[in-house]
């Protein structure tokens, strides 16, 4: 069995890491200062729709073995739900809506016509062969395929899925559509329609937050000590081009420890040894824990892995004097209250990580409209809609007096319920 070193059972004995339970918290926050109702949070407070689907696969060795999943749908007020799947063996169902909600809140923010889904699967990839998980991957698209699709639910990459993971769902889509059909999904391969820059969207749009934040804070991004938790699809691309703009990635880690180095990691030698989960440490015997990494003196600090991890327990001994999340849901609520009382600029993960959904609506209405962009295009746009975003919510944070969270969800909630307002829901 895969050791998770992130400690998440010892966080849970003090304080509540229900994601679910938090993101109500902060959405209802949201709607108050805005002025809606009660019923605008009845509606937002849960997915729409939630499927649990069993999926059958043909191991290896000849057995059967049964896995569960979930797609969650949460609002399609504004539009069809888009939202990554991720298979990992700690995917939960209340996870996986707090993460639906959280894409609704997404595409708030950055303005795309979509509402909020999320897929996941309880399964550790990292133990199954390439096979196994085309089966998987090929199952679930049918197990859920009455509710997906280009119009109504669009799904994605996320932890521990990948561009070839995409290529098989949307094989096994258009076999059951009788039609050839790229815009079911996004982040696939570019010779089966997907867009430049949709690998690194999600690394891309966080750096132009953390330049952002620098600017706010009145530091140079160069040589600036980085420290990022998680080297896979975002930290791998992040870590490379914050390395390559000059700062000094001080530590890196992945599910197994972490690395520090206080002259700056080889970052080009990790990113050429790690392999397609974003694991690297296991390959050194010098390693910290992921707790520690945490703790390391620097500048940034970016976690982006898993939830839960700048908590009530550690988030007084963080040292970054900006914290920006890649990951979903990486800071507890009383974390982002004892950040945010220790004057560290926190830019929450519903803004940090959307450039990864916003090149994913690049690569869709590329797909629906059969004309392609270059990088280029892709990467003007993304920086503009990013900028944008980033100084709506830093500006609503400072007006309003309330921290970048809350200025986030609130920039979030406002087309839905507007939307839904308009259709006569609420
Ligand atoms: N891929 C995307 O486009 C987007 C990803 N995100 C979020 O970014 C985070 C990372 O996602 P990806 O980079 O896509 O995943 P990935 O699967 O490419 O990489 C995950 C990384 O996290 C590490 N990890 C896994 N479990 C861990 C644990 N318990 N403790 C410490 N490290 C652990 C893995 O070893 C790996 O290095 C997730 O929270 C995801 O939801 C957010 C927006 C878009
Ligand atoms: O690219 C997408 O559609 C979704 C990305 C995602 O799952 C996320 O932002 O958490």
């Amino acid at each position: 069995m895969v050791a998770d070193n992130a400690a998440d059972s010892t966080k849970e004995k003090n304080e509540s890491t229900d994601v679910l339970a938090s993101t109500r918290t902060v959405v209802k926050n949201a709607l108050g200062k805005l002025g809606y109702p009660d019923e605008v949070f009845e509606l937002m407070k849960d997915p729409m729709r939630m499927m649990t689907v069993r999926i059958p696969v043909r191991m290896d060795d000849g057995s059967i073995k049964i896995f569960t999943g979930y797609r969650a749908q949460h609002n399609d007020a504004v539009g069809p739900t888009k939202g990554g799947v991720r298979f990992h063996p700690n995917v939960t169902e209340k996870e996986v809506k707090a993460l639906s909600i959280w894409m609704s809140l997404k595409a708030g923010i950055v303005d795309l016509p979509y509402g909020g889904g999320k897929g996941g699967i309880i399964c550790d990839p990292r133990e199954m062969s390439f096979r196994e998980l085309e089966g998987l991957s090929r199952g679930y698209v049918r197990a859920i395929s009455q509710i997906v699709g280009p119009n109504k639910d669009i799904p994605a990459p996320d932890v521990f899925t990948n561009s070839q993971i995409m290529a098989w769902m949307m094989d096994e889509y258009s076999r059951i559509d009788e039609f050839n059909n790229p815009g079911f999904i996004t982040g696939k391969p570019i010779v089966l329609g997907g867009s430049h820059g949709r690998e690194s969207a999600t690394a891309k749009g966080v750096t132009i937050c953390i330049n952002e934040a620098a600017k706010k804070k009145g530091f140079d991004v160069k040589g600036a000590r980085v420290v990022v938790q998680g080297f896979g699809n975002a930290g791998s691309f992040l870590a490379k081009f914050l390395h390559d703009a000059g700062a000094k990635v001080v530590g890196i880690s992945d599910a197994y420890g972490a690395l520090h180095d206080p002259e700056g990691l080889d970052i080009d030698y990790l990113l050429d040894r790690r392999d397609s989960f974003g694991t690297v440490t296991k390959l050194f015997e010098d390693t910290i824990s992921n707790n520690e990494l945490l703790e390391l003196d620097c500048d940034i600090l970016v976690p982006a892995a898993v939830q839960n991890q700048i908590t009530g327990e550690n988030a007084h001994k963080i040292k970054a004097g900006i914290v920006v999340e890649a990951a979903n849901g990486p800071t507890t609520l009383e974390g982002t209250k004892i950040l945010s009382e220790r004057g560290i600029l926190l830019v929450p993960d519903v803004l940090a990580s959307s450039g990864g959904v916003t090149v994913s609506y690049f690569e869709w209405v590329q797909n629906n409209q059969g004309y392609y962009w270059s990088a280029e295009e892709i990467d003007e746009k993304l920086h503009q809609i990013m900028i944008k975003a980033f100084n709506n919510i830093y500006n609503t944070a400072e007006t309003r007096r309330v921290d970048m969270r809350l200025a986030a969800y609130m920039s979030g909630v406002r087309k839905m319920a507007e939307a839904a307002r308009f259709r006569g829901w609420v």
